[in-house]
């Protein structure tokens, strides 16, 4: 049988004492790619943040890549984000150095010593998100689109096991969007698991797969039309 990456049970989603979400069942199995929408508001950042240890899961059953959210401790967060690629909206490059230099640091920061290997994954996933020539770009001189296409990169770094994007074309026009998009499409199709939280029902339409809704202090699978 396989094995879910990522399964909810009951759960509660709370910011402090405030109830945004709550009976959420969600399963998302290996290989998927699932929207999590819902208007502003309803819960979708709560219930990513959730996912990475961000927010604390007191109610229900949470069981992602290996981690039981229920027992978390502090100290394994760090460790659960190794095992997840954590996209944002405003895509939280470094601005103080280059491309090569944010991946770097995020390949340090999580133990790669060997310099040659460094250099190799550094390659891998720039060129994975088509962004292989501009290494030596500082932040500043990316267009938005392309600074999206880094944080991907970078989210790729540890092969994650599931990649949970929040709202990654939420800052970006429709034209680049799609651009994006068709990243999320390409790395999807080559194994990875991604959850991507939008309210870009554009991008739904152009690329279906299974969906996610909040509403109404609840999640629930929504059925695509197919005209
Ligand atoms: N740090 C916080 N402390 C208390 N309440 C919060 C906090 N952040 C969000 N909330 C509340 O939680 C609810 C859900 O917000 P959340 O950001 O998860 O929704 P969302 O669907 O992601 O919205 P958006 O699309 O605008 O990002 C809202 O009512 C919001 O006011």
């Amino acid at each position: 049988m396989s094995q879910p990456v990522l399964e909810l049970k009951n759960a509660a989603i709370y910011q402090r004492e405030s109830l945004i979400l709550s009976e959420v069942d969600v399963t998302v199995e290996k290989g998927e790619f699932v929207y999590l929408i819902g208007k502003t508001g309803t819960g979708k950042s709560s219930f990513m943040k959730t996912l990475y240890g961000d927010l604390p899961l007191t109610e229900g059953e949470g069981q992602i890549v290996d981690y039981n959210l229920r027992t978390l401790k502090e100290k394994d967060i760090p460790y659960l984000r190794r095992k997840l690629g954590v996209v944002f909206q405003d895509f939280k490059l470094l601005t103080d150095r280059n491309v090569k230099e944010n991946l770097l640091f995020v390949l340090k920061a999580t133990g790669w010593k060997d310099k040659k290997a460094i250099d190799h994954k550094i390659d891998e996933v720039l060129d994975k998100v088509g962004m292989k020539t501009k290494g030596f770009k500082f932040p500043y001189q990316l267009s938005g689109g392309e600074q999206q296409r880094v944080a991907i990169a970078r989210a790729l770094l540890n092969d994650p096991e599931l990649i949970l994007a929040d709202e990654p074309t939420g800052n970006l026009d429709p034209q680049t969007s799609v651009e994006v998009m068709e990243v999320l499409q390409e790395i999807s199709r080559n194994g990875n698991t991604i959850l991507m939280a939008t309210h870009d029902y554009a991008l739904l339409l152009k690329y279906p797969s299974k969906t996610l809704k909040c509403d109404g202090q609840r999640v629930f699978e929504v059925v695509q039309k197919t005209v």
